[in-house]
């Protein structure tokens, strides 16, 4: 079930993110239904009517699609954590049998169906696009954490020296969520295609950052009526693009020693490998980032994009997980002793 949920949890991240960044998140005006209909049909049917009787209401039939698959699939994905933490719960007698953490997920997913419809009630207002993108990282990393502890994985740890890197390793994972949250930011504002150049902007950028306006999280002043297409000068958004550049540095920078510590400290084949899938995360997330920058945000690399940094940090955590286990140089016991 928890397998069957992550899968879920990625489609909805997947789906979410096609829906964003093809400008879809309004598709739908209203919330939980579309143009008061949750048949997504029959939405696309209301849209056509509007748009043969009043020409001028300009309403595109094919954005509801996005925004109800999105739906449809997260309310399945709800359903699912909902059956998983009842599981758990009828189970909870059973050794090492984890509570906690499905019941947290039930909330978690309450808050993201809320979340969900702020996105559209509030008329995409950035701080809720960007807690909408983090909260559905943190289900797919806490569901994928929920299935390695159910099935025990890893079992033991018999490569004690990479314990040293717990450091590194915390230090490494919240610069790729504070990067993640910047690159949320970068999305919500509309900054992405505010410099088109490599590696930091176009020439002169440093007169053009203003921090002031780039990081105002509520109550932004502005006459239009949402905040599609975003309501931030040129200025903010520069600052917001050129801090997620500066934050991609810090990430492959931390990210890289991470890789060079493990392969020097571990002599598992195990660690080695995770060595490496780390490294090919971290390359082809910053490859993707600078193919959204040369090639002008194509759909597919963004929505890759966003994909790649949900997979580097599950990578990480379960890292993580894998270097907290206990450590002992010889298979353990059946009993686990
Ligand atoms: C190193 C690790 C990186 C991580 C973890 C990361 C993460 C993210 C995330 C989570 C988003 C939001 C995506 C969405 O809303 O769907 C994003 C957006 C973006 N990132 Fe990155 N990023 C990284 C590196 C880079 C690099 C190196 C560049 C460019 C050189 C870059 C350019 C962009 C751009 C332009 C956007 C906005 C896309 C849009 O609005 O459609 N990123 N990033």
């Amino acid at each position: 079930m928890t397998i069957v949920a992550i899968f879920l949890a990625a489609g909805v991240i997947a789906l979410g993110a096609w829906t964003r960044l093809s400008d879809a998140g309004l598709g739908c005006p209203d919330w939980p239904g579309c143009y008061g209909h949750l048949d997504v049909r029959k939405a696309v049917a209301h849209v056509a009517d509007v748009n043969s009787t009043d020409p001028g209401a300009l309403r595109e039939a094919h954005k509801t699609i996005p925004e109800m698959v999105h739906r449809y699939f997260a309310s399945v994905l709800g359903l699912t954590i909902l059956i998983i933490a009842a599981l758990s719960w009828i189970n909870r007698k059973r050794a090492k049998q984890p509570l906690k953490l499905p019941l947290f997920l039930v909330v978690l997913v309450i808050f993201q169906g809320l979340l969900g419809m702020w996105t559209v009630t509030m008329g995409l207002q950035p701080t809720i696009v960007m807690l909408h993108l983090l909260g559905g990282f943190t289900t797919l990393t806490l569901l994928s954490l929920l299935a390695a502890r159910l099935y025990r994985w890893p079992e033991f740890l018999n490569d004690c020296d990479v314990r040293t890197l717990k450091p590194l390793a915390g230090l490494a994972l919240a610069a790729v969520i504070l990067q993640i949250a910047l690159g949320g930011w970068t999305t919500a504002n509309y900054a992405a295609v505010v410099c088109t150049e490599l590696p930091v902007c176009e020439s002169g950028w440093t007169e053009h950052l203003n921090f002031a306006d780039a990081f105002i999280f509520w109550g932004h002043e502005h006459d239009l009526p949402d905040y599609e297409f975003g309501v931030l000068e040129n200025d903010a958004r520069t600052t917001i693009h050129v801090m997620h550049r500066f934050g991609a540095l810090l990430v492959s920078l931390l990210v890289l020693t991470l890789v060079v510590r493990i392969l020097r400290r571990a002599h598992s084949t195990f660690f080695r490998n995770f060595a490496g899938v780390i490294l090919l995360l971290l390359l082809v997330q910053v490859g993707l980032g600078i193919g959204n920058v040369v090639f002008s945000v194509p759909l597919r690399i963004a929505v890759a994009h966003n994909f790649g940094a949900v997979v580097l940090l599950i990578t990480l955590i379960l890292f993580i997980r894998a270097i907290n286990v206990k450590c002992t140089s010889a298979r353990p016991g059946p009993n686990g002793e």
